[in-house]
């Protein structure tokens, strides 16, 4: 299964990316955890010692080896770089988890044409095309490096949304480009949701094809989050997503079934 997760900024991409790994490696399979959000906190939140972190600094930092891979810094450089080896010596091991922090893609008009972007693609479509077992992508808001070639590899995107217009209105313009650009399964999660009128909000606002299922507003993970304890955060962090990951096991995405949480 390879899951990707965005939407926008702050509404829970990490925390759900991060759960959702927590659970599948609990369950037994190799998670393979990619942080392609600019502010790559994946890494934190999966509770990576802050030494282990600053070990492994993100891909897209790594001048060298980029240069290396594409040949920038002559009059071309290659569009699809050799990055077979760059998940197992650049990732960090956590048991069943490999994290690989890669850091956001350059941005504006530079977005398709820059090394840096290239390499970034070339790993991303290693992992989407090959033969892994759960592969989840944190991806922050921008999907457009979703290309229609790797979107065929991704099984399901999901939106989070909190409940808000202007997030929901930001659910919608992802769901837009995912569906354009052929991502077969994609289905939004409500987020931070405090009350029946709350969720009534997202409901109202999706069809029920779309809408996956909420995760309540959890105290314990806002107030934690602020503290260095990585032991009760996990568990914190696996309850707050359990509803969502038994709708993803349970075939409720197959079934369309959704927003029963
Ligand atoms: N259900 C929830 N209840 C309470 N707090 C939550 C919940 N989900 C996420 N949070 C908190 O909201 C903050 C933002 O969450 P998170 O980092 O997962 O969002 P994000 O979408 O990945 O953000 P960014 O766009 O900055 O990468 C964090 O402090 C997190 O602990």
């Amino acid at each position: 299964m390879k899951i990707a997760v965005t939407g926008k900024g702050g509404v829970g991409k990490t925390t759900l990316a991060a759960g959702l790994a927590k659970h599948f490696a609990r369950c037994g399979y190799q998670v393979y955890a990619v942080d392609a959000d600019p502010d790559i906190s994946l890494g934190t939140t999966l509770g990576v010692p802050e030494e282990q972190l600053a070990a492994q600094p993100p891909l897209i930092e790594m001048k060298e080896l980029i240069k290396e891979r594409t040949g920038a810094g002559g009059a071309f450089y290659i569009l699809n770089p050799q990055v077979d080896d760059v998940l197992d010596k650049y990732s960090i091991d956590l048991s069943n988890i490999k994290l690989l922090r890669m850091g956001g893609y350059k941005q504006a008009g530079t977005a398709c044409y820059c090394p840096e972007n290239s390499f970034l693609n070339a790993v991303v479509n290693s992992l989407l095309l090959g033969n892994h077992d759960v592969v989840i992508l944190d991806f922050g808001a921008g999907i457009e490096h979703l290309t229609r070639g790797t979107a065929r590899g991704v099984d399901l995107m999901l939106i989070v949304t909190e409940p808000t217009r202007v997030s929901v209105e930001t659910a919608r313009v992802i769901q837009k480009l995912a569906r354009e650009i052929g991502v077969p399964k994609i289905r939004i999660v409500g987020n931070k949701v405090r009350n029946s009128r709350e969720k009534e909000f997202l409901m109202s606002s999706f069809d029920k094809d779309e809408l996956l299922g909420v995760m309540q507003y959890n105290d314990e993970l806002w107030e934690k989050s602020m503290l260095d304890e990585p032991r009760e955060m996990e568990e914190i962090l696996i309850n707050s997503v359990s509803n969502i990951f038994n709708l993803i096991r349970g075939g409720d995405v197959e079934a369309g079934t959704a927003a029963k949480s």
